[in-house]
């Protein structure tokens, strides 16, 4: 697959950061042509909706990470008002099931074109095999990802969050368009943290990953956007 630099960034920028001035001293640093930004919990519980509005204003594509998972009605209303905001992209947890998901769906097609991309987390990229037999889950990562990437593709959303290691899977069995949204990134020599599941930007690009979603290498390096640079550069090479 060909990383497209200027029309489609492929890189979406995890903001997880305490201090909203920090966070846009950063993005005043980046391009919208050269990266999208990521928005989750930390962030959108601090600041809140301004704060997305803001970098929506800046022009660039928001990816609005709350994971909503609650009950349809709940759900259908969260992702309406996150379509409100402007964003991109916008995520729910694929274990609400399916009726969750169409709800979902549903709620976002008044908007038509305006709508963002709607897609499905199904396992966390910090998560083993062994942690999901703890919670009852006795398929393999891999197993887990499918089954729930077949149940988000039949409610008809656009794509999963995954980790790079299934996307080779999750293309070879749900096609081309279902969009593969990838946490777990660590360029070669960074450092994992958490996460568990994880490849790095060319390796994930080769598996079918469709977006790579970054944090910690590049918010907590000395220079983030130079870092930016080289890893758009290894994703042309
Ligand atoms: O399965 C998932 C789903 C979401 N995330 C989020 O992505 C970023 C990753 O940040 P790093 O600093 O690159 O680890 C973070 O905001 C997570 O909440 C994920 O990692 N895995």
């Amino acid at each position: 697959m060909q990383a497209s630099h200027n029309g489609d960034p492929k890189i979406l920028i995890a903001l997880d950061f305490a201090d909203e001035q920090q966070a846009l001293a950063l993005v005043a640093q980046l391009d919208p042509s050269q990266c999208r930004l990521k928005v989750g919990k930390e962030m959108f519980t601090l600041f809140g909706p301004d704060f997305v509005r803001a970098l929506v204003a800046r022009g660039f594509d928001v990816f609005l990470d709350l994971k909503f998972h609650d009950i349809p009605n709940t759900v259908a209303k969260a992702v309406a008002a996150a379509a409100e905001l402007g964003v991109w992209m916008v995520n729910v947890h694929a274990s609400g099931g399916p009726r969750m998901m169409q709800a979902a769906r549903e709620a976002l097609q008044p908007y038509g074109e305006r709508a963002p991309l709607l897609i499905a987390v199904t396992v966390l990229t910090s998560m083993t095999g062994d942690e999901l037999s703890q919670i009852g889950v006795l398929r393999s990562p891999a197993e887990q990802v499918l089954a729930l990437a077949r149940l988000t593709r039949d409610a008809g959303l656009d794509g999963v969050v995954c980790s790079a290691q299934e996307a080779s899977l999750l293309k070879a069995e749900l096609g081309p368009d279902f969009k593969l949204v990838t946490p777990g990134i660590r360029p070669a020599g960074s450092d994992a943290g958490d996460q568990r599941r994880i490849m790095t930007p060319e390796q994930a690009l080769a598996a079918g990953s469709d977006y790579l979603v970054i944090g910690r290498p590049i918010t907590q390096a000395a220079e983030p956007a130079a870092v930016l640079a080289a890893i758009n550069a290894g994703l042309h090479g």
